[in-house]
């Protein structure tokens, strides 16, 4: 009999989505999928379908083509960032289980690699460990709980069910703080320090954290403790929500109203980070660094600037190697090697 190989542990980068060219078409197809899924739209499913299939993908998708075009570097800039976190993570976890053999694989809740697929791919690999890594380090049900719910629909198909662990979230992990602080003192080493440090989470309806979403307290606890390791004043820093989709209240103070009015009172210079994207993305690239920047600039400000997301710092890269190596030797320490 030929001896059998070592079993395989298999780690997940999972983010959000994105569609697969800056085309209408392939837009409207991933929005289609995104905005199909009612943990994002909480709203009755007959009637989203309604507003969905008449008003959003008739007109939307062309207008956000455009946006996407304008970021586009060759594939998606939260594609391209994700896989290249997972080919920096990849050495750092290769022995960390020895003789068991480790890889790590991007993966995303909408358009590809789809999560289904991945799973797929890897089970008929012989892959039986899993540990996913959502990449949302501020859980809301909006996000992570979709990959929660991407898994369960994808083990219901399944008679021989893999092991699997997932991570919720790392919203206050010290490994983040510090990752996110030094990456901003960086930016003032070589752009100095702005008279207002804003935090601007990507937004949720005002009802999904009335209904017990955790996300904002969770991206407040972040902001906090970044401001507290950068040794911040009251006066110096805010925390500020953006993205806003559709016609109901979201969270608050938004992102763009604050700007305004800072533009407006007199306040020269602005800096902004966004730390709920692991990846630079549509979100920070447009939304952010240029369309915000523009408002911001025309509504008085002098200076304007974002402070990109961690992508492939040294020091996230690290996190991520935290937050999964354990995970990846507990099942390591489960296994029994050849049997
Ligand atoms: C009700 C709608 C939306 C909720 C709730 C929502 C939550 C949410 N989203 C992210 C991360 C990302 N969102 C991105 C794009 C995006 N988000 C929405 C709507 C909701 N998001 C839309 C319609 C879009 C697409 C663009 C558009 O049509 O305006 C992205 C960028 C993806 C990319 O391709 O670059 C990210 C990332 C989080 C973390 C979150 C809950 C906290
Ligand atoms: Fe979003
Ligand atoms: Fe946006």
């Amino acid at each position: 009999m030929k001896p059998k190989l070592p079993p395989r542990i298999a780690v997940l980068l999972v983010n959000l989505g994105t569609p697969d060219e800056p085309t209408a078409p392939a837009v409207r197809r991933y929005l289609k999928q995104f905005l199909s899924d009612p943990r994002v739209i909480e709203i009755p499913k007959f009637l989203w379908a309604i507003i969905l299939n008449l008003f959003v993908l008739p007109s939307r998708p062309k207008r956000v083509a455009k946006a996407y075009a304008s970021i586009w570097e060759g594939d998606s800039p939260i594609r391209k960032i994700l896989k290249s976190q997972v080919e920096m993570l990849e050495p750092r976890l290769a022995d960390t289980a020895a003789p068991f053999r480790v890889s790590v694989h991007p993966a995303m809740s909408y358009g590809n690699p789809g999560l289904p697929d991945v799973m797929d791919n890897l089970r008929s690999e012989g892959v039986d460990h899993f540990v996913i890594l959502p990449l949302f380090p501020q859980y809301s049900a909006s996000s992570g709980g979709a990959v929660y719910d991407a898994l369960t629909k994808w083990t219901l198909k399944q008679r021989n069910l893999p092991n699997y662990t997932i991570v919720k979230d790392y919203f206050a992990h010290p490994l983040y703080i510090q990752a996110l602080a030094d990456s901003i003192r960086r930016f003032q080493a070589i752009h100095g320090k702005p008279e207002k440090l804003m935090f601007s989470f990507h937004g949720i309806p005002q009802p999904y954290a009335d209904k017990g979403d955790p996300y904002p307290k969770r991206c407040k606890c972040t902001a906090a403790q970044v401001a507290h390791a950068l040794g911040l004043t009251e006066d110096e820093w805010i925390i500020s929500f953006q993205s806003r989709f559709g016609k109901q209240e979201w969270v608050k103070p938004y992102t763009d109203v604050v700007l305004e009015e800072w533009g407006k009172s007199g306040v020269r210079s602005v800096q902004v980070i966004s730390p709920a994207f692991s990846a630079d993305c549509l979100e920070t690239l447009e939304e952010l660094a240029i369309e915000n920047r523009e408002n911001f600039l025309h509504a008085g400000g002098q200076e304007y600037h974002y402070i990109p997301a961690l992508n492939l710092d040294d020091a996230h890269i690290d996190l991520l190697e935290a937050l999964s190596a354990p995970l990846v030797k507990g099942w390591a320490g489960t296994l029994d090697g050849w049997a």
